[in-house]
């Protein structure tokens, strides 16, 4: 079991003795009042964390999906008598309706259009709640929505609380994996680059909608509990300020990052509590302090404190561990790629006209040409991340036009970018994982997740083999960032090696290298030739491309103007005509 493993399951019983314990260690009945606010503001934070630390969408209408769930319980309870736990289950199936319908409407949506989209939500979820006073009473309220006091009523209060802080735990684990697992780095990607993302085979619309539904989630979650918690409920509960509040908290805290919705409600309530009696001026206050955390700690207190605490620390155990097997590439399956008269215009633009070509496993094919002829283009277009105007694209025989990018990497379809897209907020390790398939189970994994045994093993241990194939090794705990551009480059390669490829699409991979590291690249590039994997590169390092191809389209302003072996495409005076043009142009 890792330190960290220990210091997090110590963490989960020191706070589930406080949880049994703060009742009646509290000097007065306010502390547990206070305790019982804590933990469902918590745990929409939370919610709000993954919705926008990890997959980067913004929300401003979260007040919407905690005053959905409050209203579900509390008309339930209080006009057809259901018992708690049915009207808190029907919050918590609506909430996630709601998520999904907005989460679809976030599709289309993205950066400051989303955040408008959202705050239109919230507001009218606000004025349905103002306005349809039949169901929701309006600002007058509903009353009498039953408490949480297990039939005796004097240990309400205490009993409350420990129903909220419980599942304020179990909503902290929860967000603990998310954050430590697969599905985290994926929600980075995602957050990162969506490109990038559906090249390592997500559907990114199904996460993204998926991610916005279970935020909206804890935020029921939370409206459900403050309904039972206040036994009434008025529409004015419902503004902005519920959001904004939401919103400081999980910006203090420290967004993507699993521990700050603790402390950045903390410091909300503390807030709160201190400038109770300052009302008027509480925007203001809130808006100065969120200012003022965004402009001097970006990465907020928990970032602050790591900050304080020194730098990451290095896992020397892992680093310099003992000889491991040295990885074999494989390739999931040998597969050819044909291309089949592919054209592709944006407006006005012909970029492709009419290529064809056709790779067979295990042999290397460069894709040359001046600037603009279209080489990216192509690539893009077979990866799938842009739609072909004509032609088709059949991988191992299989028609795969019509298939979307995280469909085409799945069946082994792999790609690297000109423009490196690396995860920033994740070790080199991880993002070479990014590549990977899940080997468990959600339920094992969970599992090992929790106990430390185990967890991910055999992907970090191919992880490090495939590193120090590409000699990268030493750096397995660096965050890309802190790397030379060369080492860069070797990680992205990694992760496409760890994809398995198929078919192994390179854009640019020496641009910007010294020769060594070019060699370097090329020595990798006849491995994976050798296992069988077939491989379309795009360069315009000539000694390279001469060095690795076994056969070559040259295309121009977007057709294709010669094809065939490396010495017959090196004397062909059309190929010749098309570089010396753009050096003439250029001189
Ligand atoms: N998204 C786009 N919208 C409109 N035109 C584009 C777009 N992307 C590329 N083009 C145009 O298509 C043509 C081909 O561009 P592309 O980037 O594919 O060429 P390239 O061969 O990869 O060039 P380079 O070697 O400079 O990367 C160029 O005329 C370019 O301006």
């Amino acid at each position: 079991m890792s330190a960290d493993t220990r210091l997090r399951l110590v963490g989960y019983a020191a706070a589930a003795l406080l949880i049994v314990l703060l009742p009646s260690l509290a000097p007065n009945p306010f502390y547990v009042h206070l305790g019982q606010i804590y933990a469902y503001t918590a745990i929409a934070v939370i919610g709000l964390n993954i919705l926008l630390g990890l997959s980067g969408q913004m929300s401003l209408g979260h007040g919407g999906f905690y005053a959905i769930g409050c209203y579900a319980t509390a008309i339930l309870a209080t006009t057809l008598g259901w018992p708690i736990g049915l009207t808190a289950l029907a919050g918590l199936l609506l909430t996630l309706l709601a998520g999904l319908a907005v989460g679809m409407v976030a599709l289309r949506t993205r950066g400051l259009y989303l955040a408008m989209a959202t705050l239109a939500f919230g507001f009218i979820v606000e004025i349905l709640a103002q306005r349809w006073v039949g169901l929701t009473g309006g600002t007058m309220g509903l009353m009498a929505i039953p408490q949480i006091d297990f039939g005796n009523f004097a240990m309400g209060p205490t009993y409350f609380f420990w129903v909220a802080a419980g599942l304020l735990l179990l909503c902290q684990i929860g967000s603990d994996y998310l954050f430590g697992s697969a599905t985290g780095r994926r929600l980075r990607a995602i957050k990162e680059s969506e490109a990038f993302a559906q090249t390592v085979g997500l559907n990114v619309p199904a996460w993204r909608i998926g991610i916005f539904a279970a935020s909206a989630v804890f935020a029921g979650l939370a409206g459900i509990l403050f309904a039972h918690q206040s036994g009434f409920v008025s529409s004015d509960a419902f503004n902005i300020r519920l959001t904004i509040g939401l919103l400081i908290a999980a910006v203090i805290g420290g967004l993507g990052n699993s521990w700050g919705p603790l402390l950045g409600t903390a410091v909300l309530l503390g807030l709160t509590e201190t400038i109770a009696s300052l009302h008027q001026y509480g925007p203001m206050i809130y808006g100065s302090i969120l200012l003022a955390v965004l402009l001097l700690v970006p990465e907020g207190l928990v970032g602050l404190f790591r900050r304080l605490a020194g730098k990451r620390r290095q896992d020397a155990a892992v680093e310099t561990a003992p000889a491991r097997p040295a990885y074999e590439i494989e390739s999931a399956q040998p597969r050819d790629l044909v291309v089949e008269g592919l054209s592709k215009n944006y407006a006005g633009v012909s970029a492709l006209t009419t290529v064809s070509l056709s790779i067979a496993p295990g042999q290397v094919h460069a894709l040359i040409g001046p600037n603009g002829a279209g080489k990216s283009t192509f690539i893009n277009v077979v990866a799938g991340l842009y739609r072909p105007s004509a032609g088709r694209i059949l991988l191992g025989g299989e028609d795969v036009t019509a298939l979307a990018a995280h469909q085409r990497a799945r069946l082994g379809l792999v790609r690297t970018f000109q423009n490196l897209q690396l995860i920033g907020g994740v070790d080199v390790l991880a993002n070479v994982m990014l590549g990977m398939r899940a080997r468990d189970g959600i339920v094992t994994d969970v599992a090992r997740w929790f106990t430390g045994r185990g967890h991910e093993a055999g992907e970090r241990e191919e992880a490090l083999a495939i590193l120090e194939l590409v000699g990268l090794g030493p750096y397995a705990h660096h965050l890309p960032k802190d790397l030379a551009y060369g080492h860069r480059k070797l990680v992205e390669l990694a992760r496409a090696i760890a994809q398995r490829p198929s078919v192994l699409l390179l854009d640019e991979p020496v641009a910007g290298l010294n020769p060594l590291e070019a060699q370097a690249i090329a020595g990798i590039v006849r491995r994976l030739k050798e296992a069988g994997i077939t491989v379309l590169v795009v360069e315009h390092n000539m000694d390279f491309v001469m060095g690795i191809a076994d056969t070559i389209t040259v295309l121009d302003f977007g057709h294709a103007i010669a094809a065939g072996l490396p010495a017959a495409i090196q004397a062909d005076p059309a190929v010749l005509r098309a570089y010396l043009g753009q050096e003439t142009q250029a001189a």
